[in-house]
């Protein structure tokens, strides 16, 4: 019989549309195991400023479909120093929480590894950021509505530059990774998706536009992800424009939007899955560990391989493109 009796729910880093399905599902579970629970605001910066509020089952009502995060998100620079880290503790202590539900990325993970380490607490986390960056999931909580985001915009974009026969040059989110632009740019039938995982060759990349320039394409898109090497959408263009002054070259940067909106149907049921999954898992006694979801299965990871473990882009994707952008 687990010692639990109150525990914690707080987002942390980059919002991502799903994070209040994931609130509703821990706080739900938790009452329905007849646990009482608060909710922290502003991620680790409440809990350190004792932000903290109960939750009832109303609540967490009517936010299912809801993009941003009711609990508000963070970055919080005060927890990444050992006197933040007590502070955060003190304030569990007056507030008698026995245990925390951290939904976020993988900062927020390395987050709680060092606070559990230093306190024992039990930190079971959820993984929630449009990057998809964590490895022991299949999908991270935002993901399939980022992509989805970013497939209606390249859309509109594709339609102007058909117009217009231009090269577009479009720059999606994800810090350090290229999922966002790896599948957003199938989805799209990008020309190319340049993305950090795979380098840049930039003369293969001229060989390949002049061959579509000379073959009277309409229009072209290329896919860049924040994190690529190239140095971003800019640069890019700007390098391709110096030797091509013939192609009429744009270049649109999609940014915030990517992080907003009402949830995928597929975000709100992984949401819920994991959320419900996460009180299980402190119930179960675990500890240090990220819920997933593995072919569709729930599946639990130490933090320490969710954060040190590269998660790879599949190889398959990469052929794909290659193979439908000839
Ligand atoms: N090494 C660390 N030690 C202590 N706290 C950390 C550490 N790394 C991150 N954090 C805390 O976790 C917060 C969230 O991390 P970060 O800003 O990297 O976002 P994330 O969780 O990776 O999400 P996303 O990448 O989707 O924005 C940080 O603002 C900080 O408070
Ligand atoms: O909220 P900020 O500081 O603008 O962060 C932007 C970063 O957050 C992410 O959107 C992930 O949440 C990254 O893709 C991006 O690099
Ligand atoms: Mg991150």
């Amino acid at each position: 019989m687990s010692k639990i009796k109150k525990i914690g729910v707080l987002t942390s880093g980059g919002d991502a549309p799903g994070m209040n399905a994931a609130i509703r599902a821990v706080v739900r579970a938790a009452i329905y195991n007849k646990l009482e629970v608060v909710g922290i605001m502003q991620g680790y910066e409440g809990l350190i400023n004792g932000e903290i509020k109960k939750m009832k089952s109303h609540d967490v009502s009517n936010i299912i479909q809801r993009g941003g995060t009711i609990l508000c998100s963070a970055r919080s620079e005060e927890f990444r120093t050992v006197e933040g880290r007590k502070k955060a503790h003190e304030q569990m202590i007056a507030n008698k929480i026995d245990a925390l539900v951290v939904i976020g990325g993988d900062g927020t993970f390395s987050g709680a590894r060092v606070f559990t380490q230093e306190y024992d607490i039990p930190v079971v986390g959820i993984p929630g950021t449009i990057d998809n960056d964590l490895f022991g999931t299949d999908y991270t909580i935002g993901y399939d509505t980022a992509i989805n985001t970013v497939t209606e915009a390249v859309d509109k974009i594709r339609d102007t530059a058909s117009a217009h026969n231009r090269l577009f040059f479009i720059e999606v989110m994800g810090r350090d990774a290229g999922f966002i632009a790896l599948r957003s740019g199938i989805a799209t039938g990008a020309e190319a998706i340049l993305i950090p995982e795979r380098e840049t060759h930039t003369q293969e990349l001229q060989t390949y536009l002049e061959k579509e320039y000379k073959e009277h394409k309409t229009s072209g898109i290329v896919i860049v992800a924040e994190g690529d090497k190239s140095g971003g959408a800019y640069t890019i263009a700007q390098e391709i424009g110096k030797d091509h002054p013939e192609y009429d070259i744009r270049v649109s940067i999609l940014g915030h939007m990517q992080r907003g909106g009402s949830p995928s149907a597929f975000d709100r049921v992984t949401a819920s899955t994991l959320g419900v999954a996460a009180v299980d898992a402190l119930l179960d006694d675990q500890k240090s560990i990220m819920v997933g979801l593995v072919h569709g299965e729930v599946s639990h990871v130490s933090f320490n391989k969710a954060i040190k473990n590269k998660k790879k882009v599949k190889d398959s994707l990469l052929i794909l493109n290659d193979i439908l952008s000839i």
